[in-house]
């Protein structure tokens, strides 16, 4: 990581609570944090639902302090050139904490039996008889030795499927684009679904760990709650958008669904038989907050000072040692001979190329050019200006 001092302070505008300890990376002599401001350089968020926000010309990064990004309207951002970052991982082992409490609370209705202790309130010495008589009401299941289905083996998912083996449940997978990095982290003994419905038909407990997208919004829905063994608990800590709200309230009501364990309240959701709704705590731990802020604004710093681009979840990673000379970064469409028309405008201002780095991501690139003798500032607006005007090119910046 740099220590440049800029040319100009850049302004950080927070959605959400964002942990300090990220926050201060953003050292006062470059760096102001904003949170009225109209046109920052960069936006901290957690699930801020920024699709009805006008965006200043300055933006140049958001940064999702978590994993979800269906709050954030990327496509808009790319047209834009505005980088759009997540923090991968770091608040996995929070939700993991949680989604395993939760599973083995709900499977020995720990909820409702602390929610009746309370109102033994005032009973005075008839309390413990009551207590006796009335735990029967309560008597759970065993985990032990259960089929659970993990959907989505990435950074939670392969978290949860390795503990809950060690919790002696069996465990089913199913993620058709896995990683090569958690495939790496996942054990061996996970079985692997080769289809969702295998999944469904076979697994006691079900938890989903799958980004909210069109491919998966309304995945738990009337025809697939109808594979799935009766009495089965769904856990579902990923997104309100996956589960069909009026299905599951049939489901519950019949008995195909024996719980249901939600981050995701609604008012549909609170009227539903044997639902365990939370507050949407999974990524809420001190450490959680602190890993994700902390990865969100070191990425963002290097991504303003030096142009690299770690996390992104809309542009290619990229990456150039930054050697404290003039740097011209560009985001273009990925199309032949744009590296080629950029160079070549360059060098009408005879500067010379030190070093370069350009990578793809579908139908867009990035391109960062390190020059290597002085430039003239007085020349950079033309620069930037012919660069501009090449076909392709969505936003250029120099650094
Ligand atoms: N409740 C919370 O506070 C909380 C916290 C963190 C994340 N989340 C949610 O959990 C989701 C997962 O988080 P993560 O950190 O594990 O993300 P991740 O990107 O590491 O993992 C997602 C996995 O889902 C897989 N996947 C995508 N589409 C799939 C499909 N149709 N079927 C099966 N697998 C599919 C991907 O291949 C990937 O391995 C996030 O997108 C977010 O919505 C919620
Ligand atoms: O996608 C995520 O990271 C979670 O849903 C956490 O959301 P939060 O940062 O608002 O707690």
């Amino acid at each position: 990581m740099s220590s440049v001092i800029l040319d100009n302070k850049k302004t950080i505008k927070t959605l959400n609570n964002i942990a300090e300890s990220g926050l201060k990376i953003f050292n006062k002599d470059n760096y102001t944090i904003d949170n009225e401001s109209e046109n920052p350089d960069a936006i901290a968020v957690r699930s801020f639902n920024m699709h009805d926000l006008e965006f200043g010309d300055n933006l140049k990064a958001i940064a999702r302090a978590g994993a979800g990004v269906n709050n954030i309207p990327v496509d808009k951002c790319t047209e834009r050139g505005i980088v759009v970052f997540n923090t991968p991982g770091a608040n996995a082992n929070a939700v993991k904490e949680l989604v395993l409490t939760s599973l083995i609370a709900s499977s020995r209705n720990l909820f409702e039996g602390t929610t009746w202790a309370r109102t033994l309130k005032g009973k005075g010495d008839q309390i413990s008889k009551h207590v006796e008589t009335g735990k029967k009401q309560f008597v759970g299941k065993e985990i032990k030795g259960k089929t659970l289905g993990v959907i989505g083996l990435g950074a939670i998912g392969a978290l949860v499927a390795n503990d809950a083996l060690n919790l002696d449940m069996d465990v089913i997978g199913f993620d058709p684009f896995i990683s090569v990095d958690t495939a790496w982290n996942l054990s061996r003994t996970v079985h692997r679904a080769m289809t969702i419905e295998e999944l469904f038909a076979n697994s006691d407990y079900i938890t989903v760990h799958v980004p909210l997208t069109d491919d998966t919004k309304g995945m738990f829905n009337e025809k697939t709650f109808s594979i799935m063994k009766n009495d089965v608990t769904i856990l579902n800590f990923s997104r309100d958008g996956l589960v069909n709200e009026s299905d599951m309230a049939a489901a519950l009501e019949s008995g195909k669904v024996g719980k249901f364990i939600t981050d995701f309240p609604s008012e549909e959701v609170l009227n539903m038989k044997n639902v365990v709704p939370f507050p949407h705590l999974g990524a809420s731990t001190k450490e959680s907050e602190e890993n994700c802020a902390v990865m969100a604004s070191h990425q963002v710093k290097d991504f303003l000072e030096t142009g690299n681009i770690k996390n992104a979840v809309n542009f290619p990673n990229a990456s150039l040692p930054y050697t404290g000379n003039r740097r011209f970064t560009a985001f273009h469409k990925n199309v032949p001979n744009m590296v080629g028309q950029i160079t070549s405008a360059l060098s009408n201002y005879d500067l010379n190329i030190a070093d370069m780095v350009n990578r793809s991501r579908g139908d867009y690139a990035y391109t960062m050019i390190d020059i290597d003798n002085k430039v003239n500032g007085d020349i950079i607006p033309s620069i930037e200006a012919n660069i501009t005007e090449i076909e392709g090119i969505i936003a250029v910046r120099l650094i």
